[in-house]
């Protein structure tokens, strides 16, 4: 296990930080990126348009999309995607997860197929407050491979900010698994705030648990964590 940790206080310092890191990867023959949604990613994203990084010749793979939520909808990680990165910053090619396929199960399978058959060289991960990865909510399976999901209340009120009300957030996803994310050859993660405080602390402790599944990376030998939590690192 190697997990290389960097307290950036000042968050500008910290996502000029992350651009960097995708900025080296792409240098040393990048070619695939694993991206991630959430309100931690959009500043990156926006950095990485304002970049002169090109990811014209790259492929991209999204960790997740919410299932009946069509690709037009406002609040689709397939729009939240075209309009934070993809329209300004095109790839080659993008995979998100068809979360309106008539066949979900099929979706995932087929999914992880497509997981299969690449190399992820860089995964960007957010983490939820619960430690959530992706989707993977607590107690999923580190072995886990691309699976439809049942979202916590947690996760939903979590993400009801993005949405009129918490009636409206979807309650299932398609999520790559852990198993998954794992696979890449190395994984950025962004925790920003003091929400992410429990999280990061159980993970810095060294402590690897299902029940937080941002632990799971810690069975990954390449990854790098950024936050602006100041913690004592403990066990790593
Ligand atoms: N599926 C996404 C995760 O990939 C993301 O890490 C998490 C944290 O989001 P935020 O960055 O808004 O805290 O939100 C969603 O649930």
């Amino acid at each position: 296990m190697t997990l290389k940790l960097e307290i950036w206080k000042n968050q500008n310092e910290l996502y000029n930080r992350a651009v960097e890191i995708i900025s080296e990867q792409l240098m040393s023959g990048a070619k695939t990126f694993g991206l991630a949604t959430g309100g931690t990613m959009i500043p990156l994203y926006k950095n990485l348009r304002n970049s002169k990084l090109d990811f014209s010749h790259c492929q991209s793979v999204n960790l997740d999309e919410y299932v009946g939520v069509s690709k037009d909808h406002p609040e689709s990680y397939y729009t939240f995607m075209r309009s934070h990165l993809f329209d300004a910053k095109p790839f080659k090619v993008t995979n998100i997860p068809d979360g309106v396929a008539e066949d979900i199960q099929k979706e995932s399978k087929a999914y992880e197929n497509l997981l299969k058959s690449l190399t992820v060289d860089l995964q960007i991960l957010g983490v939820g407050e619960n430690g959530h990865i992706g989707f993977n909510e607590p107690g999923t399976a580190f072995t886990s491979e691309t699976h439809v999901v049942e979202l916590t209340t947690s996760t939903r009120e979590a993400n009801a900010r993005f949405f009129q009300s918490i009636e409206e957030v979807p309650k299932l996803a398609i999520t790559m698994g852990i198993s998954s994310i794992l696979r890449a050859e190395c994984i950025l993660l962004l925790a920003i705030g003091e929400k992410k405080r429990p999280a990061i602390e159980a993970l810095l402790k060294g402590k690897i648990t299902e029940d937080i599944p941002v632990t799971s990376i810690l069975q990954h030998s390449n990854v790098i964590l950024l936050t602006d939590l100041s913690i004592e690192e403990e066990g790593t």
